[in-house]
């Protein structure tokens, strides 16, 4: 089947070329199809806050190329290039608060550094180490689409109705996707009847992206809006809820895009599977539960208006753009390691100890 899906690797999002990291807008998507070149640490660090490049693991992987632009530029001005790269290493780590897989990148390209030997071209060796997370996680998806694939034949052999949430695609990753690697994945096998995908307010990740990726392939999707996915799971003959995450804790909670709470306890109310397919670099065992992560507030404008004209003038917004499914109402957890069950901390432990699968 690896080769099946490397055949589907169409759409890209993130490329490394000419010394430059290109990114394709996904702000304008699927509008239009406009690409950026970033030259600058900083550059790279507002794209990634303006969410021109977003997901979780799109972002580790542009940050990681974003560090090798700044340590370029310290390597030119000359003198204690480390001691000023640091100030890039914070502009980069400034840029979004919830996406572990931002720090976890970071933290790659830091270790790196320290291992430098003096016969090393330290820019070769930054480089080398970015692309080598951007592979990796184009590698993990793979891996997690054949391991979700196998939950869902094992568990239901016919035609599935998938229900998912915000972009997990190639868009969001270096690859396949998370959670919508699992639905494409599970296409080409020919094991879904159709995909629910919610419309994700206020950014509308669904809408635009989620929906333009699998009309793309020819995957049978319909568009609703995140208030009818209770009623969809009761009328629809749902099965699974897929989803990707953001970060997932010590103990198995996972904060992922707002909304996906409440389809977690939608999907325990009416016994329909709950999947997260995530990478090992999502996963932050430095953190004991979903109460200690950070919640990413946007600007309350995202709600106060739509294409730039107030429709709810006078109020006042929250915006919390993440929530906290608890473990306890999760069935699986997917990642390149292999599989989790009902996850609790012992077993995030386990499998924080196992090897990649390929
Ligand atoms: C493979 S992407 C997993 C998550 O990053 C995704 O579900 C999500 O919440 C993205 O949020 P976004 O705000 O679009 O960066």
């Amino acid at each position: 089947m690896r080769e099946q899906l490397l055949a589907a690797e169409k759409v890209k999002a993130i490329e490394w070329r000419d010394g430059a990291l290109h990114l394709l807008d996904q702000r304008v998507l699927p509008l239009e199809e406009v690409w950026h070149a970033y030259t600058t640490a900083a550059e790279v660090a507002e794209a990634i806050r303006a969410m021109v490049v977003r997901g979780a693991p799109a972002i580790g992987i542009s940050a990681a190329y974003g560090l090798v632009l700044g340590a370029r530029a310290r390597l030119a001005a000359g003198g204690d290039w480390k001691a000023a790269l640091e100030e890039d290493f914070q502009v980069l780590a400034d840029s979004r608060p919830t996406a572990v897989n931002l720090f976890w990148a970071l933290n790659r390209m830091r270790e790196r550094l320290e291992r430098l030997k003096v016969e090393e071209d330290p820019l070769l060796a930054l480089e080398a180490e970015a692309l080598g997370i951007h592979q990796s996680d184009r590698e993990a998806n793979l891996t997690m689409a054949q391991l979700g694939v196998e939950l869902i034949r094992k568990h239901q052999g016919n035609l599935q109705n998938l229900l998912t949430h915000c972009n997990t695609g190639a868009l969001a990753t270096g690859g396949f996707g998370t959670a919508l690697g699992v639905i494409r994945a599970a296409h080409l096998d020919g094991l879904v009847e159709r995909v629910y995908a919610d419309e994700t307010r206020p950014w509308l990740q669904g809408s635009r992206l989620t929906a333009w990726e699998l009309a793309n392939e020819g995957v049978p999707v319909s568009l609703n809006a995140d208030s009818a996915a209770a009623h969809l799971m009761k009328t629809k003959g749902i099965t699974w809820v897929i989803v990707g995450a953001d970060r997932i804790t010590a103990n198995g909670d996972v904060a992922n895009k707002i909304g996906t709470y409440q389809l977690a306890v939608n999907a325990m109310h009416h016994g329909v599977r709950f999947m997260v397919v995530a990478p090992s670099s999502t996963i932050d065992m430095a953190l004991e539960s979903g109460d200690d992560i950070p919640i990413e507030e946007r600007d309350g404008r995202e709600l106060l208006e739509v294409g730039g004209r107030p429709v709810a003038a006078g109020v006042a917004a929250v915006n919390p753009v993440f929530d906290v499914t608890p473990a306890d109402l999760i069935d699986f957890i997917v990642t390149e390691k292999g599989v989790v069950e009902r996850p609790d901390a012992a077993k995030m432990a386990q499998l924080m100890c196992r090897k990649r699968l390929h």
